[in-house]
Parts: C-alpha cells; sequence; structure tokens
C-alpha cells in the first residue's frame, strides 16, 4: 500500500488537485477497461464535485457511479446521496441519471445490500471481490467512513460486499455500505478532509495510528490520498 498525504491551504487548492487525480485515474481506467467504476461518499463531498467536474475532460458516458454508502431513505428525501448527487450534478456535466448504480430504496436494508451486491456483479467478474478504480471517502469526526462508525460490528466483516446498518450514529439510522475487503481492494482511495472539526480525530488516525474506520482503509494493492486542508492538519505535529 502506498499512503501519500497532501496538507494544501484551502478547499479549493485541494479540489483542483482532486480533479486531476480523478481525471487521471478516469483515463487510465478508460483507456485500459474502457469503463471507470468510482464509488461516491454522501455528505460534504457531493457539492465539492459537483466543483469540480465541470473541469475535466473526459467521456463522461464511460463513467458508472456507485455508492460507498447510501441511506435507505427515497431518492427525493433530502438525505438521499443519490437524490443529492443528481441535484449538484444537473446541467454541471453530460452525466446522465442511468450512469448512476443506485439502491433499490423500496427494500429493507438487509435485502437492499443483497439487491446491491447483485448490482455489483453486473460490473466485475462475479465471484472476484469489486476492485474500484477509485473511491471517493469522506471522514466523519468520530473517524468513520463509508458507513463503518467506530466500534461496530461491520468493521470486522471480512466476507459480505456490501452491508446494512441500521443504527448509524449518523442519521439517518438505516444505511448499506461498503466493506472492508471491497474498500482495500479499491485500485485508488482518495479522503477528502476539510475543516478544524476533524483536526482531532485526523492526529488520532494519521499520527497516533488508532484503528479508527478511516484508517483502516489500507489497500492491498492500491494506494491512498489523504488530502487534507490546513485547518483539518493542524494538531499533526510534523504540520
Ligand atoms: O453518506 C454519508 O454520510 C457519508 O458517506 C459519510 O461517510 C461522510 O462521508 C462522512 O460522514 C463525512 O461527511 P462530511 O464530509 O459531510 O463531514
Amino acid at each position: 500500500m502506498d499512503k501519500k498525504i497532501y496538507i494544501l491551504s484551502t478547499e479549493d487548492e485541494i479540489l483542483s488537485h482532486l480533479a486531476q487525480k480523478i481525471q487521471t485515474a478516469a483515463t487510465n481506467a478508460i483507456s485500459q477497461q474502457n469503463i471507470f467504476k468510482i464509488g461516491l461518499s454522501g455528505g460534504s463531498m457531493v457539492k465539492q464535485l459537483a466543483k469540480i467536474f465541470p473541469t475535466i475532460c473526459t467521456d463522461w458516458s464511460k463513467w458508472r457511479f456507485f455508492f460507498c454508502d447510501e441511506r435507505m431513505v427515497p431518492f427525493d428525501d433530502s438525505e438521499s446521496t443519490f437524490g443529492a448527487y443528481l441535484k449538484a450534478f444537473k446541467n454541471v456535466t453530460d452525466i446522465k441519471e442511468d450512469q448512476f448504480v443506485t439502491i433499490n430504496p423500496d427494500l429493507s436494508a438487509e435485502e437492499a445490500a443483497k439487491d446491491y451486491i447483485k448490482k455489483l456483479s453486473i460490473y466485475f467478474p462475479p465471484n472476484d471481490i469489486p476492485k474500484f478504480d477509485l473511491l471517493l471517502l469522506g471522514m466523519g469526526p468520530d473517524g468513520h467512513t463509508c458507513s463503518l462508525f467506530p466500534g461496530h460490528p461491520l468493521l470486522e466483516e471480512s466476507s459480505v460486499w456490501v452491508a446494512p446498518i441500521v443504527n448509524s450514529p449518523k442519521p439517518p439510522p438505516c444505511r448499506i455500505t461498503l466493506t472492508f475487503p471491497v474498500i482495500n481492494n479499491a485500485q485508488i482511495s482518495i479522503f477528502i478532509i476539510i475543516g478544524e472539526s476533524k483536526a482531532p480525530v485526523i492526529k488520532k488516525i494519521l499520527e497516533d495510528n488508532e484503528p479508527l474506520p478511516a484508517q483502516r482503509v489500507q489497500p492491498s494493492n492500491g494506494n491512498v490520498l489523504w488530502f487534507l486542508d490546513k485547518a483539518a492538519a493542524s494538531q499533526l505535529t510534523s504540520n
């Protein structure tokens, strides 16, 4: 595993570096396999990507968007990550709705997780752990990533690729999430971490190596990049 940490002054600087990394990953994947399989997170990332996607020069038709995690709510609910991306990307790029591989929000979390695994097997070789070209990850102030929360039994899931959670400490409570076997099989994982509120947990993870969920993103044959602004990095002694 190759880990790189980028500490940049502002969110805009982070986003312009991020755009370059995403564009390169897409170009490589499309030239090698004629498709780019990217996993998206929710939260503040939606607005961040809406800002930079128009700057990316690519064949959007070759992109397929998956969800690192998703809330079990209707797509028109303000908590729906897919719904938020649809709104944010409207007229921003020529991305079509059917390029998103979405959950079935009418199912229970348990059924939706099984259903999502079936959907993944359309895009990845059956029986192999899905290998995403790029996962874009956020991190909560408690060190969670995707919908993998500190101390939750899901952290130990070692075979199921997509799992349900019905007691998420971050509302809404019912979600599905990729699990570590899939997360750590990705070619590249990129964390985008902005703001003072993340500084204490960034120190715990990047300096003290506390095994919080985000710290456990350690791709076996891949790279993990941490993009931090100065505020998020402010408690790192090396900073
Ligand atoms: O849908 C979700 O809730 C996310 O996938 C979640 O893992 C998010 O990435 C972190 O909570 C960070 O969110 P912020 O970037 O908004 O702090």
